[in-house]
């Protein structure tokens, strides 16, 4: 273990002393806006096989991912695609990603996830899994009808959203998604809330979580080239990210960042969410940041922009980015976000006379669609 991996707290989230453990994590949103989330209840070989499938999905030729193009942020983006900090390189970063976005209870919504289709992997190593039997741990098998379900399935499931005509998920208690709801309510008891506040706020009615599937070539720019990241400096938008990576080294968080007051209320041109989020345009130079070594046995969680919004930047959306080191990376990101509907507004505990709300309200939906749009277009 390296000393900056040692500094990063670790958060035990089976412990039952639910209150050191929110306390804990009070101080690692204060101090980091990032910590390890061990005990997390999901299974190594769930994950395990998740990043297999990530990895077979990555290999497939271009013009078959190009089939399923993102839309509503769900599919296929390839590399360059995204530039999340445009002003730090133009060529976009140099990751390839695969959006899931939640298959059940949301409507139609499901219907908008893209999935390959069977005939996209007769020719791939993606599939065949016990020819047709999904198997798990021993407890449960399920006939799946053909492939592409499967597959639905075998990537679905890692985040829990359901899969009609599937009649029991083994591994919906035990999910990246439900890691992030008992977690979600200790962040309620750090900032002294009950413990079902974000429940209560409707934060978590029908969430529009997000799994994203990401690969890294891993390739170095020449040193007479602009930057090459593998994903620009940015913070997430959302309440947290659960992150799950292959354990290759790249990810780096700037907690040292610590806002200019005026700059919070300033945003890149066309922000107008008072993000504030052009941190190197206020700081001179990006320095970094620790490098964040992360085993797939432990989550590395962060806190995303709506809990720094509620939390009037008590709790840290923290700046980071991976850099390229030469060598393939895979991870996977799943993006607790508040419903579209639910308001994100300072909480009365984080303002006062003196300290008053540093953010107007806003309806969640509205900041993610600003932020999609300053990152996409
Ligand atoms: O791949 C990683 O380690 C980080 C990804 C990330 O920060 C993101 O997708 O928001
Ligand atoms: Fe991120």
């Amino acid at each position: 273990m390296t000393v900056s991996t040692a500094k990063l707290p670790v958060i035990d989230l089976s412990s039952p002393d639910r209150l050191s453990t929110a306390n804990s994590i009070r101080q690692a949103c204060v101090d980091y806006g990032f910590f390890y989330l061990a005990n997390h209840g999901v299974e190594e070989e769930l994950i395990e096989m998740a990043f297999e499938e990530s990895r077979k999905f990555f290999s497939l030729p271009l013009d078959e991912k190009m089939k399923l193009p993102r839309k509503e942020h769900r599919g296929y983006s390839p590399l360059y695609a995204e530039n999340l900090d445009p002003d730090s390189s133009s060529k976009g970063d140099s990751k390839e990603a695969f959006y899931v976005g939640p298959v059940r209870g949301s409507g139609n919504k499901a219907e908008l996830n893209q999935w390959p289709s069977p005939g996209n992997f007769r020719s791939s190593s993606f599939m065949e899994v016990d020819n047709g039997v999904l198997s798990w741990k021993g407890h449960v098998s399920h006939d799946i009808v053909n492939q592409f379900r499967m597959n639905i399935f075998m990537l679905a499931r890692v985040c829990s959203f359901g899969l009609e005509g599937v009649s029991s998920l083994p591994a919906a208690d035990y999910c990246l998604r439900s890691a992030a709801r008992r977690l979600i309510s200790l962040i309620a008891l750090a900032l002294k809330l009950d413990e079902d506040y974000f429940v209560k706020v409707g934060a978590l009615d029908d969430p529009e979580g997000f799994l994203r599937l990401l690969h890294y070539p891993g390739e170095l720019g020449s040193s007479d080239e602009e930057p090459i990241y593998g994903a620009s400096a940015h913070s997430d938008y959302g309440m947290t990210t659960l992150l799950l990576t292959d354990g290759v080294a790249g990810l780096q968080a700037c907690p040292s960042y610590r806002a200019l007051p005026d700059s919070r209320f300033v945003g890149r041109s066309g922000d107008n969410l008072g993000s504030g989020k052009m941190y190197h345009r206020y700081m001179g130079e990006f320095t970094i940041a620790k490098r964040i070594c992360a085993s797939v046995l432990c989550f590395i969680v962060n806190i995303g922009d709506m809990m720094e919004r509620w939390t009037n930047c008590l709790f840290r959306s923290t700046l980071h980015r991976v850099m390229p080191t030469g060598q393939e990376r895979y991870s996977m990101a799943f993006f607790m976000d508040p419903n579209p509907d639910c308001i994100v507004e300072c909480l009365e505990s984080c303002c006062s006379e003196s300290c008053p709300p540093r953010f107007p309200a806003i309806r969640s939906g509205d900041y993610f669609t600003e932020r999609f749009r300053l990152t996409y277009d």
